[in-house]
């Protein structure tokens, strides 16, 4: 039997199609406040040009001095209030957009965090970056260019082609006809832009994921002496970013040198009519000026808008893409009616004829596992490399289901325990101690500050063998760990996973030993610190080192997925033709 994949019930009802356009969406008064914006911005501009006319037909008509003083301010007026509506147009579109995209990308980690490892095995960090925000990112600025340029744009350019075809048609309908000349022949052009920015764009993220991979292996780079090669990969990547981009602008540099001598010629040819319709004494010179001007408006918007299609582009795979993300569904079922794992006390573990596959790999992982394990014993679980031991301590974490058989915690079936209660029940400590750059408080509370007082916390590290370092810390709880702030060691960090356990008091705890070597007396505290979290409490270790095993109960010999021995451990070590004797006796551990 496969995992089903019936979506999370919190996802329920709640169709990925809309939720894009749902995080987006601005509420009513901030919808109505841009709309008054974008009005504003789009008639103020329109009627600047009318008070010229006025100006230069009174000035040619011997008005006096206060008069054109007055329309001359009015003008002033209506520029300085039409700039102040496109700024506030650009300022109201941002805040929304900045507000959208903040829910659109909290819904997308939200929605990642929830998602179950087999999806997180299928991606990279880098590739979940890119989508949770280089694609938020893209689709905010289409949102904000999209409101002020092609939604304030294209008011502005019918605005302007209404008013040229009531003031003197002949010239508004050349207008037009030129306009949608342009517009078509830049729209046939921008096709050769739109790829070129798109590879320029591939190129980038190319570039970024060679950095991010490098970053994060500098130790064994610079460890292997391979920083060279390294150095020589990034500069290859670069250099091709380098040409796509140099391509791309040199499209998009040709394009606007092309507009630009369009519309100069556009500008021509209006005023030629105009200089005509003036002979023939249809025009006054004021409405000539008033026509010029409102060519020399068209412009911008025109070429904004058509620069749109691009970012457009780049918007609409940048949604595609957020959605897929969206409608990833966690393959491990939430259920129906969750029980919860017994609150307190040692818990019973056990695998009736498990089997198991990863989703993408058919191969059997795990085939026929039974396994159980009394309240309060120990499991040692022993292998080679590759035998299924991890696979066996994330079946008893629930990050998957078996693909066949049931595992039982506390005598509960894991896929119909509460998952709150298999969090909280079941602690586990890796290998590799993930480590955060926050407070020593928030990084053995993972953030959760109402999960102990300060006083639980010193307690804990006391109790891990923390105390005095924690004395030695500049801040005590506050100091911060990570990145610029205070190191820590291997073992410190191994120590500081152990309070990290102990502070939700588990009944069951998986621990994968670290490998690593450390100190002999970092190991004895480690050891020390082992025995008093299995103390009470049903526990499952992945021993890499046989000397370990010496505090558990039972032990069970993995081998290709399946158990080909388990037993007591004093039982299995007594007896010298037990697997168990001989690997104790070939790796010369005393039984
Ligand atoms: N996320 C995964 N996706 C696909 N296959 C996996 C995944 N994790 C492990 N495997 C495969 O499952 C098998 C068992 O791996 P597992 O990590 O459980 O072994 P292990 O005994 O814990 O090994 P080690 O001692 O090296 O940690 C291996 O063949 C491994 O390649």
């Amino acid at each position: 039997m496969r995992p089903s994949t019936r979506p999370a019930r919190r996802d329920a009802g709640n169709p990925t199609s809309t939720t894009v356009l749902g995080c987006l969406r601005p509420g009513p008064r901030a919808t109505a406040a841009l709309a008054a914006a974008v009005t504003a911005a789009t008639a103020l501009p329109l009627a600047a040009p009318q008070l010229t006319r006025r100006f230069v037909d009174d000035a040619i008509g011997g008005a006096s001095t206060r008069h054109l003083m007055f329309v001359a301010v009015g003008y002033l007026a209506l520029t300085v209030a039409g700039q102040g509506a496109r700024t506030l147009t650009a300022w109201l579109a941002s805040r929304l957009a900045w507000d959208g995209t903040n829910r659109l990308r909290e819904r997308l980690a939200e929605h990642a965090l929830g998602l179950d490892l087999g999806f997180h095995g299928r991606r990279t960090p880098g590739e979940l970056i890119e989508r949770v925000d280089g694609d938020v990112v893209a689709i905010a600025e289409f949102v904000v260019a999209f409101l002020l340029d092609v939604v304030a744009g294209a008011l502005l350019l019918a605005g302007v082609l209404v008013v040229m075809l009531s003031v003197e048609p002949r010239v508004g309908a050349l207008l037009l006809a030129y306009c949608a000349a342009i517009g078509l022949a830049m729209a046939q052009a921008q096709r050769l832009a739109v790829p070129a920015a798109a590879r320029s764009r591939a190129k980038y993220a190319a570039l970024f994921g060679d950095i991010e991979e490098r970053l994060a292996g500098l130790e064994d780079i610079r460890a292997n002496g391979a920083g060279e090669h390294a150095v020589r990969r990034v500069h290859r990547a670069s250099g091709r970013k380098y040409r796509a981009e140099f391509r791309s602008e040199r499209i998009g540099s040709g394009l606007l040198a092309g507009t630009s001598v369009a519309f100069a010629a556009g500008t021509a040819l209006v005023l030629a009519l105009a200089a005509w319709a003036r002979q023939s004494g249809t025009l006054t010179v004021g409405t000539a000026v008033l026509l010029f001007q409102y060519t020399q408006m068209v412009r911008t918007p025109f070429e904004r808008l058509i620069d749109q299609l691009r970012q457009y582009q780049a918007a609409l795979a940048g949604v595609a893409r957020v959605r897929d993300l969206l409608s990833q569904r966690r393959t491990l079922p939430e259920p129906a009616d969750p029980r919860p794992l017994p609150a307190s006390g040692p818990l019973d573990l056990r695998f009736d004829r498990v089997d198991f596959a990863y989703a993408d790999d058919d191969a059997p992982v795990l085939s026929g596992i039974d396994l159980t394990l009394a309240p309060g014993e120990t499991l040692g679980l022993v292998g080679r490399t590759g035998s299924g031991k991890t696979t066996i301590a994330r079946l008893v974490l629930r990050l998957y289901d078996p693909t066949g058989g049931t595992v039982r915690v506390g005598g509960l079936d894991l896929r119909h325990a509460d998952p709150d209660s298999v969090r909280r029940r079941i602690g586990v400590v890796t290998q590799d101690v993930q480590l955060f750059t926050a407070s020593v408080r928030d990084n053995l509370t993972l953030f959760r500050p109402a999960l102990a007082d300060d006083r639980r916390l010193r307690d804990i590290l006391a109790e891990v063998g923390l105390g005095a370092w924690l004395a030695d810390l500049p801040d005590g709880l506050d100091t911060a760990l990570g990145g610029d702030a205070v190191g820590v060691s291997a073992g410190e960090a191994q120590l500081l996973a152990f309070a990290r356990t102990l502070l939700t008091d588990p009944g069951l705890v998986v621990l994968d030993e670290a490998s690593s070597r450390l100190d002999p007396a970092t190991e004895r505290r480690i050891e020390e610190v082992v025995d008093r979290l299995l103390a009470d409490r049903t526990g499952v270790l992945i021993a890499h080192r046989l000397s370990s095993l010496a505090r558990v109960d039972v032990v069970a010999v993995v081998d290709g997925g399946r158990i080909v021995e388990f037993g007591r451990r004093e039982e299995l070590a007594a007896d010298p033709g037990s697997r168990f004797a001989r690997l104790l006796s070939a790796a010369g551990v005393a039984r």
